[in-house]
C-alpha cells in the first residue's frame, strides 16, 4: 500500500530530514512511526499524501510512484488518503456536521448522500448527537474524534495520523487507537506517527523507529538517544512489537 525505496527528503536550506528510509506498510496493516522531536515523523507521512516530495529515492502508494505522478492524478490519490492531526485542524465558525461533510462537498456528492455518510461517520465516532454544535464547544478526545471522522468520511483505504493523542490524556488516548484498531479491522491501513510509547507498546502493532532521519533497528535503540521513552528509560530494552517495518 506504501512503500519507501531509499527515500530522502532535504528542506529548502539544505537540512536532511530523512535519509535513505527503505519500509513497506502491507495493504490492511497498522503501524507506528517513533521517535525523537525532529526524527522525521511527519515529514515521513507529508510524504505520503504529497505536502512535501523525496528529493530522492522512490515511494509507492496505493498503486502511485509520487516521483512520476502528474498534477491531474494527485486528487485521486489524496482521495485514498484520510490525514489526522494532532492540532485537529477543525474550523469553529462551522458545525461538527459541516467539518465533517467537507470532504463530500468537495468531492461534489449530493446533498442526501453527504447526509447519510456524514452522520455514518459521526455515529462511527459516538458524535451523532453533537452534529450542530461549533467544534470549539467540544472537548479535546471530541474534536480529536471530529477529526477522525472527517478524515474516514469518504472511506479511504489508508488512515495517516499525526500525533494524534498528543494533547489526551492516557484515558482518551486509549479510546482513540481503538478507534484506529476498528478501523484496521474492516481493511483500512493505518500509519500512525507517536510519542506514547507507553500506549503503543499495548497495542500488538510494528514500529518503525527513525533517528535523525534514518529508520534504526532494534539493537540500535540502546546505543542512539530516540527519545521515544515517556519514561526516559534509555536501556536500549525493547517490546516484542517493537521492530523494524
Ligand atoms: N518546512 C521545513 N523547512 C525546513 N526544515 C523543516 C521543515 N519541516 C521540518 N523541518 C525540519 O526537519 C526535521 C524533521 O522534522 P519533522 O517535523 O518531520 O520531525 P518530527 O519527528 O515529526 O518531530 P516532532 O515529534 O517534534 O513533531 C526537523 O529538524 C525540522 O526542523
Amino acid at each position: 500500500m506504501i512503500e519507501f525505496q531509499q527515500v530522502s527528503k532535504s528542506y529548502p536550506g539544505g537540512y536532511q530530514a530523512l535519509n535513505n528510509v527503505s519500509f513497506a506498510l502491507e495493504n490492511g496493516e497498522m503501524a507506528f512511526v517513533t521517535g525523537h522531536s525532529g526524527a522525521g515523523k511527519s515529514t515521513l507521512l507529508k510524504l505520503v499524501c504529497l505536502i512535501e516530495r523525496p528529493t530522492s529515492g522512490t515511494l509507492l502508494v496505493g498503486g502511485y510512484n509520487l516521483s512520476k505522478i502528474t498534477d491531474r492524478q494527485i486528487p485521486s490519490l489524496r482521495r485514498q488518503i484520510g490525514m489526522i492531526f494532532q492540532n485537529h485542524k477543525l474550523l469553529n465558525d462551522r458545525s461538527v456536521f459541516d467539518n465533517v461533510a467537507l470532504p463530500l462537498v468537495i468531492e461534489g456528492l449530493n446533498q442526501k448522500e453527504i447526509g447519510r455518510r456524514t452522520r455514518a461517520a459521526l455515529d462511527k465516532v459516538g458524535l451523532l448527537s453533537k452534529e450542530k454544535y461549533s467544534p470549539s464547544t467540544l472537548s479535546g478526545g471530541e474534536q480529536q474524534r471530529v477529526g477522525i471522522a472527517r478524515a474516514v468520511v469518504s472511506k479511504p483505504p489508508v488512515l495517516l495520523a499525526d500525533e494524534p493523542t498528543g494533547n489526551l490524556d492516557p484515558g482518551l488516548s486509549a479510546e482513540i487507537m481503538q478507534l484506529f484498531q476498528e478501523f484496521n479491522r474492516v481493511g483500512v491501513s493505518v500509519l500512525i506517527a507517536s510519542h506514547d510509547l507507553a500506549l503503543i507498546e499495548t497495542l500488538p502493532c510494528r514500529q518503525l523507529v527513525l533517528s535523525q532521519g534514518s529508520i534504526i533497528t532494534p539493537d540500535q535503540i540502546g546505543s542512539v538517544d530516540t527519545g521515544t521513552n515517556t519514561t526516559n528509560d534509555t536501556s536500549g530494552q525493547i517490546s516484542n512489537q517493537q521492530a523494524v517495518l
